[in-house]
């Protein structure tokens, strides 16, 4: 699969990798960020899910092009995914209309599950090519890739966390924070996370738990304070079993009164990436609705693909 290809060839193309009899919708996702472990993860479950992968994909700067078999164990379904190095954006900026033209305006959509330090740059070439996104990826500059998106009117799923039922706790803290603001004031606060030693960034969950532990607590706690474990031995003496050494997330928030004689712990702790694939698919299937009911593009977080019952 060439850039430049006709539309023609694309439409045959398409029709060679999407021949299962359980593939039940006609929706393209572009999952940048492969071969990495996580946009690997969010492919697979879109195959899962009924969506289809574009033939093309972007992968970091330094990857050599190349081809790539995505396959799911559970459905058994496979397509074959060409990744170009994200130096080389003309390229996928012509395979994106390339797409579109074949695909529909509509039924063309991007993952992200890239680096942090690609977050601002990726959103802003999404925005570029008209292309809507579901933005997995932590860090970078978060308050400009929102504003950017919505000024833009542009459609998005961005958050640093798509798990079900950790949205659902985020949810669940939001409003207690509405509810009680407050409640623990006088309370200190501290949040451990763990991770592969490969992360590079803080915990873009630990953040927006924490946002939300603030207005709860008066303690003048910052994200500078989250201690992180980025260590093998580390991760294991904190609970993280062995096998999951490679892909894990377990996060430990305290509140403490101020005499110390009472404490509050909450804890979420994932081992693999499964349950991020899975509801980012989801989100991917929420923004697909809300384009196919037209108006103007803004951001969604996974509180509202929540809240409308998308997430399986
Ligand atoms: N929202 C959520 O629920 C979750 C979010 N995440 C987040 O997803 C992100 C990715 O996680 P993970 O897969 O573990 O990370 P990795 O760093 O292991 O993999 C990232 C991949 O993206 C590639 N890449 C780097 N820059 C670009 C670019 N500009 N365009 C396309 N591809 C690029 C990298 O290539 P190379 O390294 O060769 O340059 C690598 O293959 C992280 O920010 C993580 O925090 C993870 C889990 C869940
Ligand atoms: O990099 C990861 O692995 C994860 N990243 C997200 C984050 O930064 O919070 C979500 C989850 O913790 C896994």
């Amino acid at each position: 699969f060439a850039p430049q290809v006709s539309t023609t060839r694309l439409r045959k193309c398409f029709k060679s990798i999407s021949m299962s009899p359980t593939d039940d919708l006609d929706i393209h996702v572009m999952v940048n960020g492969m071969p990495g472990p996580m946009a690997t993860a969010a492919a697979e479950a879109c195959l899962r899910k009924g969506l289809k992968l574009t033939p093309v994909a972007m992968t970091g700067p330094d990857v050599e092009p190349m081809t790539i078999m995505v396959y799911d164990p559970v459905s058994e379904k496979s397509s074959e995914v060409k990744l170009i190095p994200s130096t080389q954006r003309d390229d996928v900026a012509a395979s994106i209309q390339g797409l579109k033209e074949a695909c529909g305006e509509k039924n063309v959509l991007a993952i992200d599950y890239t680096h942090p330090s690609a977050v601002n740059s990726n959103a802003d070439f999404y925005v570029e090519q008209k292309l809507p996104f579901v933005m997995g990826t932590t860090g970078g500059d978060r308050e400009k890739l929102v504003d950017g998106v919505n000024a833009a009117k542009h459609f998005a799923v961005i958050a640093p966390n798509m798990a079900k039922q950790i949205v659902a706790m985020q949810a669940a803290l939001e409003d207690l924070a509405k509810k009680y603001p407050g409640a623990f004031s006088s309370y200190t606060m501290a949040c451990k996370e763990s991770h592969q030693k490969t992360k590079a960034d803080t915990s873009g969950t630990a953040k927006a738990v924490i946002d939300s532990l603030k207005e709860l607590s008066d303690d003048d706690f910052t994200y500078d304070d989250i201690q992180m474990i980025r260590d093998d031995q580390e991760a294991l003496d904190f609970g993280v079993p062995e096998d999951a050494l490679k892909g894990h997330a377990f996060h430990r928030y305290t509140l403490t009164s101020a005499d110390g004689s009472t404490q509050f712990a909450l804890e979420h702790n994932v081992a693999g990436r499964t349950i991020y694939a899975e509801g980012t698919a989801d989100a991917v299937k929420f923004l697909a609705e809300r384009l196919q009911e037209g108006g103007e593009g803004k951001v969604y977080t996974m509180i509202n693909v929540l809240e409308s019952g998308a997430l399986e």
